[in-house]
């Protein structure tokens, strides 16, 4: 596969790119925790010689859950202080300090323009990497400060983005891979013919790498606050330097809030618990999946809540795992027309069907695939019909089309549980004990998002075992009553 010879070259070119654009100082160690450079300016000071406030007691350090660094209270704060406080100039967007009609930022503005939009990390990476290249760069405090690698799939080796296991992120992950080594070639193509004086990144030479190293600083680090204009640009990507210290959790004990001041808005931190002493400061990144966490942010949150497993919408897929649970004849393959009909209500068929589907989170079974069951496993056109899609499409709605055919929908859910288990090559017990013998990090990272997912589904199991015990000992006393 292309993209996994991409994901090789990025590895082995990584560190020389680190070097080919750090112009104050060479990297010669990368001993405190792999920062840029070895000895980065204080940022906290350059916070508050820019105008900001620090809470007096934070400081930065070493994460004791070995999740790099931190920003930990040396005493208790109550809830509701002011934490940190960025003035408007401080946070790095992409229309900061460039907006100035020269030539360079025009370019940077057309290499932006060509960047998908489901990759808007990479417009504001383009950025990033102009001001890490520009001497006497304002923000090179806060560049500087950034680690000098990430732990993003795309810099797994071959057979780590193997160990994956599960095919919608071994997609994504190819995609993000050849997307780099097309865009470079679209860059190299771009800035060959400049001036240098027109060359915005002061000449040097961009590659997969570099631009694979600016795309992860912004996925991983940016966060997604509203702009000036309040509400009309919603989720404009800036990258908020201090802040992005925090580390996530889903019980964060700190927030971000927007405030406006005279001359912009200003980026708040506050907390939303008590802080503990020692204790660091944590922030909500969303309420992600672990694909999401994993690709965009490297790392991945066991027990996650919002974890779940993509399927598409099969029919095939769904008569073997209809007949394998047991259901007598199901018709998933040929619908009659009033099933069809509702079928295209959900998007599962027809013109502008959206074929994929998700299995646990918080959903359990994605609304539209729990009602395509029950509508396709009844024979009851009218007592269906009488229901809305609201009802059908709700796993709290209360055996809308009766008992047995909710069973049946239940049944072809774990069925269609087991194949997605027998997908994975190997076992949860085989997983443990890989990580038991000591692997490489990104392997580790690798083998436990693949547990995770397992875990997703087995979980989904157990749900929906308990649930079809429910309803048939319910129906066994109406037939006895
Ligand atoms: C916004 S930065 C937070 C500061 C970061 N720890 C550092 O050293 O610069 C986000 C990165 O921190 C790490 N991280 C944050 N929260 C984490 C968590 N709950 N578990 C594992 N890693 C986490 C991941 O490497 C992630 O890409």
């Amino acid at each position: 596969m292309a993209s996994i010879a991409a994901a090789k070259m990025i590895v082995a070119t990584t560190r020389d790119f680190a070097g080919s654009l750090t112009h104050i100082r060479p990297l010669t160690c990368a001993a405190v925790a792999q920062r840029l450079v070895p000895h980065p300016p204080d940022l906290i000071k350059w916070v508050k010689r820019e105008g900001g406030f620090v809470h007096p007691s934070l400081r930065i350090a070493r994460s004791d859950d070995s999740l790099g660094l931190d920003l930990v209270s040396s005493e208790a704060i109550p809830k509701g202080s002011d934490l940190i406080a960025l003035p408007h100039h401080i946070p790095l967007r992409f229309g900061s300090d460039g907006a100035d009609g020269s030539h360079s930022h025009s370019v940077l503005l057309d290499l932006a323009c060509r960047v998908p939009d489901e990759l808007w990390a990479m417009r504001l990476g383009l950025k990033l990497l102009q001001e890490r290249a520009k001497e006497n760069s304002f923000w090179w405090p806060y560049i500087s400060n950034l680690p000098e690698t990430y732990s993003l799939p795309i810099f797994f080796s071959g057979d780590d983005i193997k160990n994956l296991q599960y095919a919608p992120v071994l997609h994504q992950v190819n995609k993000r891979c050849r997307f780099l080594l097309n865009f470079e070639k679209e860059v190299k193509g771009v800035l060959e013919s400049l001036r240098q004086v027109d060359h915005p990144f002061q000449g040097q030479e961009v590659d997969a790498s570099s631009l694979g190293w600016a795309m992860s600083a912004v996925s991983s680090r940016a966060f997604r606050l509203h702009g000036d204009k309040d509400g009309t640009e919603g989720g404009i990507p800036m990258m908020l330097p201090l802040i992005d210290m925090c580390n996530h959790s889903f019980s964060p004990n700190a927030q971000i809030v927007q405030e406006r001041d005279a001359v912009g808005k200003e980026m708040l931190v506050v907390s939303k618990a008590e802080i503990k002493q020692d204790s660091p400061l944590l922030l909500n990144y969303g309420c992600l999946s672990n694909d999401l966490f994993l690709l965009d942010y490297g790392f991945v949150m066991p027990s996650n809540p919002y974890d779940c497993i993509e399927l598409r919408y099969d029919s095939a897929l769904l008569d073997a795992a209809s007949m394998a649970a047991g259901v007598s004849s199901p018709n998933f393959s040929s619908p009659a027309p009033w099933q069809q009909q509702i079928l295209s209500a959900l998007h599962l068929g027809g013109e502008n069907s959206s074929l994929k589907v998700t299995l646990g989170g918080t959903e359990l079974i994605e609304g539209r695939l729990l009602a395509a069951l029950r509508v396709l496993l009844s024979s009851e056109a009218e007592r269906v019909q009488k229901h809305d899609l609201n009802i059908l499409t709700s796993i709290s709605a209360e055996t809308p089309v009766g008992i047995s055919t909710e069973v049946a929908a239940f049944r072809t859910v774990i069925a269609l549980c087991v194949i997605a288990l027998e997908h994975f090559p190997t076992k949860i017990i085989d997983d443990e004990s890989l990580l038991k013998k000591g692997v490489s990090s990104s392997t580790e990272l690798a083998i436990q998002f693949r547990m995770h997912k397992k875990s997703v589904i087995i979980d989904v199991m157990r749900d929906l075992t308990r649930r079809v015990r429910l309803l048939s000992s319910k129906q066994n006393i109406t037939s006895q009553a």
